[in-house]
């Protein structure tokens, strides 16, 4: 392990992608930025880095308990050690469910017992996720976990009356309620695609851009009429675009409502066409859209319309994966890729600079999460002295072909195997330890 105890000293890295300066740090925190040379530090080169604020995934599917076969917490917390994020937001769609105060501990305890990213629970809106009735909010963000953020990830919670008392309930203690914006009544329950001229051709169940707006349109309202806080997970659409920006719009005008949303980096770049090959690996929910969509969510997320990028990193086991398209799951492996694909679409694309990379995957979602003010568990800070020391270097000029083995997670439905990206993950500190370094998980940091 790198020096928990001791000092580390980053040499030359651009702060934020600009400056160059190095980072010491001490006991967890950043201690001195400057031109240093300190005795016995552990130097690690930075020369060429950049240093951005410790990831923050407002979206991973960590599937214990329930799946472990598919990713445990102790494997999902070393691939998004891997790719750069010191926290990660453990979404409630397992078996059980974490929707009570125990739940969400134990998951919070399997986190702290890896020790290589703050693993923070999302609590479930709704028990079981039926979208009936109200799970254990109160108790779930009194208890140890501190839940902040409550979603039904995997279902829309669908009923209005429900998520008006969810989003009445929250506003109480600060929570914020994530929604999967997916009307079930427009989304019929075999759709596997978007709806478009190709699911014609291609025989398969499509399910419509609308079916995720209306909900977005309403939930918008809901967090007006309630002045609670409302999150959309990954906005797939121009058409939810759209509202959101609208919403925001008008939010500026009365200051009563909250409205955030984030998108995926598979959703930054893939779409709908690759399903001509029926590879199950491109299955996910939502689905992947067209290239207009696509172009709406890069300039959605350079104007600040879109907040986040957040992974949906969803691994699921071969025997899972591996069907004819129509009976596989959904969803794909985010964790240990995203900074690549950000940085490839937004800064090689000339729509985001580095400061801007660590606003929409550091900075805000920490503070959509309530990680921002956690004293040594806070995440997304400036990177200034006395802040704690999470923190990512970043190669911006590393050109990487994903190979799908050499991935950390237990998963391999990995739709960037074979792709080329510019920009990757050189290492990771979590309160000045090292998780990751060289682009290797660091031994003995479990
Ligand atoms: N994104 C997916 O396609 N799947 C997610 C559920 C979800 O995020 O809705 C999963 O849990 O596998
Ligand atoms: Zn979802
Ligand atoms: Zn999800």
């Amino acid at each position: 392990m790198t020096s928990s105890q001791g000092k580390t000293l980053i040499k030359g890295a651009r702060l934020l992608g600009g400056e160059a300066a190095d980072l010491l740090l001490v006991d967890g925190v950043i201690a001195e930025v400057g031109s240093l040379s300190v005795a016995g530090a552990t130097e690690v080169d930075a020369d060429g880095l950049v240093a951005l604020p410790g990831l923050v995934d407002l979206h991973t599917h960590l599937r214990q308990p329930g799946r472990e076969d598919a990713e445990t917490v102790l494997t999902g917390s070393r691939a998004a050690a891997v790719g750069g994020y010191t926290a990660v937001l453990a979404m409630a769609n397992t078996n059980p469910v974490t929707d009570t105060a125990e739940a969400a501990e134990r998951v919070f305890d399997l986190g702290r017992a890896a020790g290589i990213v703050d693993v923070q629970p999302v609590g479930a809106v709704t028990k079981g996720l039926q979208g009936e009735e109200l799970a254990e909010l109160g108790l779930m963000a009194r208890s140890r976990a501190n839940v902040r953020v409550f979603s039904d990830d995997g279902k829309c919670v669908h009923d209005a009356r429900v998520m008006r008392r969810a989003l009445e309930y929250v506003k109480a203690f600060g929570g914020v309620v994530s929604q999967h914006a997916q009307d079930p009544s427009l989304a019929g329950p075999t759709a596997c695609c978007h709806e478009g001229e190709l699911s014609g051709q291609l025989g398969l169940p499509g399910w419509p851009g609308i079916a995720e707006e209306v909900i977005v349109a309403r939930d918008v309202m809901l967090a007006r009429h309630t002045g609670s806080r409302v999150h959309i997970a990954h906005v797939s659409t121009a058409g939810s675009v759209e509202v959101v920006r609208w919403a925001k719009s008008q939010a500026k005008k009365d200051g009563r409502w909250d409205v955030t949303c984030e998108v995926t980096p598979h959703h930054l770049l893939l779409t709908t066409d690759l399903l001509t090959g029926y590879d199950p690996t491109y299955k996910v929910n939502p689905p992947l859209r067209p290239a207009e969509d696509v172009e709406a969510l890069r300039a959605a997320l350079a104007d600040g319309t879109i907040d986040a990028v957040a992974t949906d990193h969803a691994p699921h086991a071969r025997h899972d994966k591996e069907h004819a398209f129509v009976d596989a799951a959904f969803g794909m492996l985010g964790l240990e890729t995203a900074l690549s694909v950000v940085s490839t679409v937004m800064v090689e694309g000339g729509l985001l600079d580095w400061a801007g990379v660590a606003r929409v995957m550091s900075t805000n979602p920490a503070r959509i999460a309530g990680l921002s003010q956690e004293g040594q568990y806070s995440h997304g800070n400036a990177l200034i002295v006395g802040a704690p020391a999470n923190l990512t270097l970043v190669d911006p000029s590393a050109s990487v072909t994903v190979d799908r083995d050499a991935s950390v997670s237990l998963s391999r439905n990995n739709p960037w195997h074979g792709r080329s990206l510019t920009g990757a993950v050189h290492a990771t500190f979590l309160r000045g330890t090292a998780t990751c370094l060289g682009q290797k998980i660091v031994e003995g940091s479990s």
